[in-house]
């Protein structure tokens, strides 16, 4: 990639998103669209109601999302399927076969729709040793669920209590710790071998947990985990920027129809499918390194997923645009994050 000092376009190889909530029914019809415009491929999670468990859920949840990517865009949806404690072995064969590329992990009530999700990670060691064995990766939504550990400090007690004798229980089992939110977790990826890498959303590099205060209380702006202090920020952006190739992209959009956001409980997820390149190139860009986007955005995860790379190209340009406020969801509205607001960057 060549370019001046302050580029003005950035074309890059056409990147993926790794980590992605697409919902189901005319809602994840809703918003295909916007995903299928920015990504070759994304990393579908499975935690519908009722979670996607079995191979043929995925598979079926595979053919719904397809027929709403619009017509001349070529768009891969990646499956998963949703760990629990009774994930049976010889469900792994049949995900494999399926083209499923990983289980994920919900620590039981740790977030959206995760009441399904493990109770104790030693129950699913067989499951896990069929997935090391299959070549299917594990991907963590790394916080402890319990109520003494305090909110902001969930990530960090997960990297003791489950990471560590996780990775020392299965060191050949390829373990993406998802949407990491902390300077403890940011160091853990870094320091660990090739098998561990980090999902990066680009709320978290954007906004520190001021975000949810300002002016009053800002339901979209809160996901989990949770944004955290500026010297955590600073710690994913360094790491994302690094050069290193264990950091990739996972916007983590998560969609929430608006009446469930601006509510007496508000659900976590931020909405970022719909400006999500924009989002992370201002984030690259605030620190003087567009030249380690494309790694980042286009390359790292498909490395780590053991996938080819995509062939086709994208182009941002440095021009100024307003997000819309409100898109349709299904028959509900869907407010993105920093709608109504101006980006610098836009997708050609
Ligand atoms: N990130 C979130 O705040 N919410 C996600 C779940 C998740 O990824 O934890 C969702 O499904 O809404
Ligand atoms: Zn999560
Ligand atoms: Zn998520």
């Amino acid at each position: 990639m060549s370019e001046a000092a302050t580029p003005t376009e950035l074309t890059i190889t056409r990147p993926d998103d790794w980590h992605l909530h697409l919902r189901d029914g005319a809602a994840m019809q809703s918003v295909v669209p916007y995903t299928a415009r920015q990504f070759g491929r994304a990393i579908v999670m499975p935690n519908l109601r009722p979670p996607v468990t079995t191979a043929a859920q995925a598979s079926a949840y595979r053919e719904r999302i397809l027929a709403a990517v619009p017509a001349g865009t070529s768009f891969q949806p990646l499956m998963t399927l949703y760990l629990t404690d009774n994930t049976p072995v010889d469900e792994i064969k049949r995900a494999k076969e399926a083209g499923v590329v990983a289980l994920k992990l919900y620590p039981a009530g740790a977030t959206t729709n995760s009441d399904a999700g493990v109770t104790d990670i030693r129950k699913t060691y067989a499951v896990l040793e069929a997935m090391q064995r299959e070549g299917l990766l594990l991907l963590v939504h790394g916080e402890v669920t319990d109520p003494e550990v305090d909110v902001f400090d969930r990530e960090a007690v997960f990297i003791d209590r489950v990471m560590q004798p996780l990775r020392r229980d299965l060191p050949e089992l390829k373990v993406v710790f998802e949407h990491i939110t902390t300077k403890e977790a940011a160091e853990y990826v870094a320091a660990a071998d090739a098998h561990t890498a980090a999902s990066l959303t680009p709320q978290h590099l954007l906004y520190n947990r001021n975000a949810i205060f300002t002016g009053g209380l800002r339901p979209h702006y809160y996901c989990l985990p949770v944004l955290k202090r500026e010297l955590h920020r600073q710690a994913l952006l360094a790491a994302a920027t690094s050069g290193s190739s264990k950091f990739f992209l996972g916007t983590d959009s998560a969609p929430h129809a608006a009446v469930m956001k601006e509510n007496s409980v508000c659900g976590a997820g931020c909405f970022t499918a719909l400006s999500a390149l924009e989002l992370y190139a201002e984030a690259f860009e605030a620190m003087g390194a567009l030249d380690k986007f494309e790694a980042f955005a286009s390359f790292n995860g498909a490395d780590f997923y053991g996938l080819p790379r995509n062939t086709g190209r994208i182009t941002l340009r440095k021009e100024a645009w307003t997000l819309p406020d409100s898109v349709a969801f299904g028959d509900a509205q869907l407010k993105p994050l920093r709608g109504g607001e101006a980006l610098a960057w836009r997708l050609v």
